[in-house]
């Protein structure tokens, strides 16, 4: 002998609340649903039926809080609702020979109804239905896991007849759980589970010293489909449709429509870049809301967009609460995509400020959308600025000059720029995340020449000085890097081309030289003995170097002066020129100091008195070239 399945409904209920469903608000989102197919069913019967829904809260007579919800839908006869209610799992609104939900009917699962003993004690359902003769029934169900069904004849005497044909749910609250039952909370829910469903849906609201009224929440159409007198209005509309769902103040929008995936809504562009991974986007299924914090709706790259779409065909999971990651999805998401990737492609190509706008707030999306597509990749080199070290300019337009060469990071761009400006070598910064990835995609393509910077570049574009040398010009570098010591700056001899460059400034953000440094004493271990680890724990803590450049006759005569007020004011003319060159403005002081040496050179070289520029630089830290702020 077979047994049949007993259910706790208790245990159910908190399985639901804790795993399933993110919370027991969705209990409002469920009671609208079923109200909704409800009345689908009966439009299919009678097209000209009623269709409304109401909504009320208030209180029982023993003082507890329920919420009504009352639709002219199809209704349940006695035996509908003593097999329907109850049974987990049981829905009227499968195809049977598909086990499918039925595309006309949001709820499938049959577990909708579950939600709502989140919060209730019991649950009562009044219904007559479309069935002609059906008398009107009373369902109660209670939480602790029983229910009955009356006929309301022989239940409330002769009113019977006059109940028309239709359904009222009504939620009772348990004590603890009154509060998702409050007026305010039904309403607020109301509004965001069901405002774009195509039904009459209205709620009574209490009105400040009179009575409650009934407050229709419903637009009469998707926000992107009503119809404007001009393109104008309508980008205002759906301009002001964003501030007010998703609370920025969008750049653009972009219409998405997939008619034979029944799919269409609308892709807002963020006012600021956000970072990666963070798409999220309001999918609506048959006009309901799913969620808000839908992701993978569009392609990941498409993260500088919330969209809000409506679908027909797209699967919920069973908590109604995300989408289903199936091969639909995938298909909707690539077609979605392509529309977004259309946009950008026509927007960018014809300059504007949308254009530029769009460059300039989501360029990083851009690159990650050039990573993907080789479409987009030739479109990002043709219109995103590029830092090189010969200006910003597009790739399309560094290509025009030659080889397009490139740095993987910001650090080895910055330690190389102004050496490769001074040598006339165009030098990309591909420090951005995707950068690099996409400059190699580039070389790959034919027709672009694109290479990565070599440490062979580097090794030629600095010398290192013979050890004689170095030793020769030792005591003059340390005088050097005392007069720098307040600028926060290191000095070095290398020799370097153009040899009509003196000095050029390198920034050490990551202690590049200090590897540098690392890396000539290890090549050179006994000649260099201890002297070189003394300098590279000094020199790693300041953040910025001077290299002198040993090929250039001016640093050389300078390295050659003697300690003094010349010296001092040389050195400071070619540490000020550097900081010019590597593309710094000078500051007040530095200004002030910059004339102050120039000063003292010619009072040195016309036998004037020196200047009082000399005087500060020779004199303790205290001097006004102490930087004020972090370059
Ligand atoms: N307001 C109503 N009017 C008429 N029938 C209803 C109503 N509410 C519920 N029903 C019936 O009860 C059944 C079970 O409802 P329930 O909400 O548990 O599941 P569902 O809506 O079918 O599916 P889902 O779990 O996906 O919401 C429905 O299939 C429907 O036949």
């Amino acid at each position: 002998m077979s047994d049949r399945f007993q259910v706790d409904l208790a245990g159910m209920v908190d399985l639901l609340s804790r795993h399933l469903y993110s919370g027991p608000q969705v209990y409002v989102r469920e009671l609208i649903q079923n109200a909704v197919d409800a009345v689908t069913a009966r439009r299919a019967l009678d097209p000209e039926a009623p269709a409304t829904i109401r909504i009320s809260t208030g209180e029982t007579p023993a003082g507890e809080a329920l919420v009504e919800v009352v639709d002219t839908g199809v209704g349940l006869t006695a035996a509908e609702a003593a097999e329907l209610l109850a049974t987990i799992g049981r829905s009227s609104k499968r195809d049977p020979s598909l086990g499918l939900g039925r595309a006309e009917f949001i709820g499938q699962f049959g577990i909708g109804m579950l939600a709502a003993f989140m919060v209730a004690d019991r649950i009562e359902v009044r219904s007559r239905s479309a069935v002609l003769g059906a008398a009107p029934i009373l369902w109660e169900g209670r939480a602790e896991g029983t229910f009955e069904v009356t006929e309301l004849a022989a239940n409330e005497g002769g009113a019977a007849e006059e109940i028309p044909v239709g359904t009222t749910v009504r939620v009772i609250a348990r004590a603890e759980a009154a509060h998702w039952l409050a007026a305010d909370t039904v309403l607020g829910l109301a509004r965001e589970y069901g405002s774009l469903l195509p039904f009459d849906i209205s709620v009574l609201v209490p009105v400040d010293g009179d009575e409650p009224a009934w407050r229709r929440i419903t637009e009469p159409e998707l926000p992107w489909r009503v119809e404007y007198r001009s393109r104008g209005e309508r980008s205002a509309a759906l301009a002001e449709y964003c501030e007010r769902t998703f609370g920025f103040t969008l750049i653009a929008a972009i219409d998405l429509e997939l008619p034979v995936a029944g799919v269409s809504g609308v892709a807002f562009l963020l006012p600021q870049a956000v970072s990666p991974g963070s798409g999220q986007h309001r999918v609506y299924m048959k006009r309901m809301l799913l969620g808000q914090r839908i992701d993978r709706v569009l392609p990941d790259w498409a993260f500088f967009a919330r969209a809000v779409i409506d679908t027909e065909t797209l699967s919920p999971t069973a908590s109604r609460e995300q989408l289903h990651d199936d091969e639909l999805l995938m298909t909707v998401r690539d077609a979605l995509g392509a529309q977004m990737k259309q946009w950008v492609t026509e927007t960018l190509r014809s300059p504007s400020g949308l254009a530029r706008r769009v460059i300039e707030v989501h360029h990083l999306a851009l690159r990650a959308l050039a990573v993907t597509d080789p479409e987009m990749l030739e479109l990002v080199a043709e219109v995103l600025p590029f830092e090189t070290s010969d200006g910003v300019m597009t790739l399309a337009e560094a290509a025009a000059r030659g080889e397009i060469v490139y740095t993987s990071t910001t650090e080895a761009y910055r330690r190389v720029a102004a050496v490769a400006r001074a040598q006339g070598l165009a030098v990309v910064n591909a420090g951005y995340v995707y950068d690099a990835d996409l400059l190699q995609r580039l070389g790959s393509r034919g027709g672009w020449r694109v290479r990565e910077l070599e440490s062979a570049d580097l090794v030629q574009i600095l010398a290192v000085p013979s050890l004689a040398r170095e030793l020769e010009v030792a005591d003059a570098v340390a005088r050097a890097r005392d007069l720098l010591e307040t600028d926060d700056c290191d000095v070095i001899v290398r020799g370097f081309a153009p040899d009509s460059v003196p000095a050029i400034l390198l920034r050490d953000a990551e202690g590049e030289h200090r590897r540098d440094l690392d890396r000539e004493r290890d090549e050179q271990p006994d000649l260099w003995g201890g002297l070189l680890d003394g300098f590279a724990e000094e020199r790693a803590a300041r953040t910025r170097t001077l290299v002198l450049n040993d090929d250039c006759e001016v640093a050389q005569r300078l390295l050659a002066a003697p300690a003094g007020e010349v010296f001092a004011a040389g050195l400071r003319s070619l540490y000020l020129s550097a900081v010019m060159l590597a593309g710094e403005g000078l500051r007040g002081s530095e200004t002030t100091a910059f004339s102050g040496a120039l000063g003292v050179l010619l009072g040195a070289a016309l036998g004037a008195p020196t200047g009082s520029a000399l005087d500060r630089d020779q004199g303790n830290d205290d001097g006004p070239q102490r930087p004020e702020e972090e370059r």
